[in-house]
């Protein structure tokens, strides 16, 4: 069984006003595929057989029986931010910055507001995408690290490898590797030079559940596991991984199916007091893609699985 969903987000997120993928049946259950529509083929490999995986096997026995999440917010304004916040029951909040036509004072607001919002002791981290140079770099996170009276870290501040390194030598502030992880030739790099404190894990990009947990094993250094802007199938999926991670001491990054306007499940994975549950997801209501879409993403699952040497006939039930 195949389904192709599509659904609105309730917020733009980095430059989407929707979302779509193919969600597929598998013997263990329900699998997703939704890499964006810039990716190339081969890049869609892993996402595939993250897909398959789910679909065909057992997830690992978890070691937890819940998973503590950030919640995430867009590059909204102040306002916004601190009502997203205030709703959530979140003790962790990811905030969006450095995004195209904001200025850092526009981060600096949102940044103060979700402060306000987590109060003292919740944890507030950014991401900036690899917006950055190095040089606005060095100057925004001492910056936003005051508005936000302690960053517990930023999240991809630059995109070169060698230049987290430097940044993470020259600021006092904790740096996490995310696309320095999931789109690079070679994730070990960020390890060889030491370029970051906590390294982003996504089920899709990274292949998978188990290949997941082989590389936060070989890399050893601290693990966020965070979505890929999935339906309740494939957070499920960052979920699983995040409940099997040894010592995994952070809040996953998986609380983003707030930001679908129509779930594919009646029972979506949102969190409560700021934790989602271990569950596997049935999709009961997804939400249809119209006929050009949905040829667009059979044509497109057809020819990532030839590439990847993949017989979905034999996955699908
Ligand atoms: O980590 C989170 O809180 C939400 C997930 C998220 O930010 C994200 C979602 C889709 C694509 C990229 C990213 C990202 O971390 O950069
Ligand atoms: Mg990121």
């Amino acid at each position: 069984m195949i389904a192709v969903y599509s659904t609105a987000l309730t917020l733009p997120f980095r430059g989407l006003t929707s979302r779509d993928g193919v969600l597929l049946r598998g013997p263990a259950g329900w699998g997703e595929f939704s890499p964006f529509w810039e990716y190339d083929d081969a890049t869609c490999v892993p996402w595939l057989r993250a897909a398959v995986e789910a679909a065909t096997q057992a997830f690992p026995d978890p070691l937890r029986d819940r998973v503590a999440v950030n919640v995430t917010v867009p590059a909204v304004d102040a306002a916004t931010a601190r009502g997203i916040v205030a709703r959530s029951g979140c003790g962790t909040a990811k905030v969006k910055v450095a995004q195209a036509g904001q200025s850092l004072a526009d981060d600096l607001d949102r940044v103060a507001a979700v402060r306000d919002a987590l109060g003292p002791a919740g944890h507030l981290r950014v991401d900036a995408n690899a917006a950055w140079s190095l040089d606005d770099a060095k100057r925004a996170l001492p910056a936003l690290d005051r508005a936000a009276r302690g960053l517990q870290y930023a999240e991809q501040p630059v995109a070169a490898v060698a230049d987290l390194a430097r940044l993470r030598r020259a600021v006092g502030v904790p740096l996490a590797a995310d696309e320095s992880i999931r789109r690079a030739a070679d994730p070990y790099e960020v390890k060889r030079l030491d370029a970051a404190d906590v390294v982003v894990l996504k089920v899709q990009p990274l292949g998978g559940v188990r290949a997941c947990l082989r590389l936060a094993h070989d890399i050893g250094i601290p693990v966020v596991v965070s979505s890929a802007l999935e339906s309740s199938v494939g957070i499920a999926a960052g979920v699983a991984l995040a409940a099997a991670l040894p010592g995994i001491g952070l809040a996953s990054g998986l609380a983003t199916v707030q930001l679908f306007a129509t779930p594919v499940t009646s029972e979506p994975l949102l969190p409560t007091d700021g934790y989602l549950p271990i569950v596997r997801v049935t999709p009961d209501r997804i939400p249809p893609a119209d006929p050009a879409l949905t040829a667009r993403w059979h044509e497109r699952l057809g020819r990532v699985a030839r590439l990847a040497g993949i017989d979905l006939a034999a996955v699908l039930q």
